[in-house]
């Protein structure tokens, strides 16, 4: 994780479109994954990219099937966005299988350690490490399972390298091996223990909670001197609709941008808290699917 003190303003100084990529599942109807998180970054003033670690045949229903493609083809994914370009942002979504995150990891790891040899010269013009945002996809609000139930431990491994992971209700409860909460207080204790154990910030969403507001809470692990900074509660009317299909990824997605633009990880949700409530807003103004529909993605800019 980097350092929270130091809250760099990533390479977007150099940059005014940050560059940011995608790792994620794909959903042809557009209101989740890949197509969810591109539609966030044009949102919110990125370039996207997307590299594709599971074809997902699914719509506003629920998921049908799965095709994974083989992992030697998503490291050449991976590969061809980074020997080219220069990453300010990455969205990390769903996962899939332990193998794939293997693939993931070795390639991040790969593009953010020293190599100890001189540059050559034909790298892309990164200087800082990108900014890593991990959404611990493991189930779809439909009942699907996004990740093998055996790659659970091999996710977990993963999140020390992020800078933020957001998970939901019942993903913060798997991750921190306890019940779902069912109250914003029982979040903030699990999302502190995750913290810490992972020392990464947690950003818990509470949209699975049955309060009248929404609250996600953003909290910091423990520092080294064993202190803490406060938490920080970001608290938005509930929206009544069934049209939340992809609200996760397309939050990771924001967030990731907004950070590599520069904000801090407290600006950066609370303008992503105000954009969400009005996505969802003007969500019944689209028409696309029987079930839960998309959000509106655009609906501050069309409006
Ligand atoms: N009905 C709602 N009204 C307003 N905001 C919501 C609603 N449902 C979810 N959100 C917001 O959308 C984001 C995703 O929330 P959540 O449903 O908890 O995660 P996921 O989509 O990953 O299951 C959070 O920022 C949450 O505050
Ligand atoms: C390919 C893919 N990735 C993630 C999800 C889950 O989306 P999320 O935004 O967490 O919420 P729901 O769509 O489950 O409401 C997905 N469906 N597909």
């Amino acid at each position: 994780m980097s350092d929270l003190s130091v809250l760099p303003a990533a390479s977007a100084a150099r940059r005014t479109v940050p560059n940011l990529l995608s790792i994620a599942g794909t959903d042809p109807t557009g209101g989740a994954g890949i197509q969810a998180d591109l539609k966030s970054f044009a949102a919110h003033r990125g370039y996207g990219m997307a590299v594709v670690t599971a074809l997902v045949a699914q719509n506003t229903e629920g998921v049908r099937d799965i095709h994974l493609p083989p992992v030697e083809f998503l490291r050449a994914q991976l590969d061809a966005v980074s020997d080219d370009v220069a990453i300010d942002g990455v969205k990390v979504g769903m996962l899939g299988t332990a193998e794939i995150i293997g693939t993931v990891a070795a390639w991040w790891d790969e593009l953010t350690e020293p190599s100890g040899t001189e540059p050559s010269g034909t790298e892309p013009s990164r200087t800082e490490t990108p900014v890593l945002v991990v959404d611990p996809v493991m189930v779809a609000t439909s009942g699907d399972r996004l990740l093998h139930a055996e790659a659970e431990s091999a996710l977990i491994d993963f999140l020390h390298r992020a800078d933020l992971i957001t998970p939901n209700v019942p993903e913060l409860a798997l991750l921190a091996g306890a019940e779902p909460a069912t109250t914003t207080e029982d979040l903030l204790a699990q999302a502190e223990q995750v913290a810490d154990t992972h020392n990464v910030l947690v950003l818990a969403k509470g949209g699975h909670l049955k309060d009248a507001t929404v609250t996600d809470t953003l909290v910091h692990p423990t520092d080294d001197a064993g202190g803490r900074p406060s938490h920080q509660q970001f608290e938005s009317l509930r929206v009544e609709t069934t049209n939340t299909h992809g609200t996760g990824c397309s939050v990771s997605a924001a967030l990731t941008a907004l950070r590599a633009r520069g904000l801090s990880w407290p600006e950066a949700v609370a303008q992503v808290k105000d954009w969400m409530t009005s996505s969802l807003q003007s969500a019944e103004t689209l028409d696309v699917g029987r079930g839960h529909g998309p959000i509106h993605h655009f609906a501050d800019l069309w409006a």
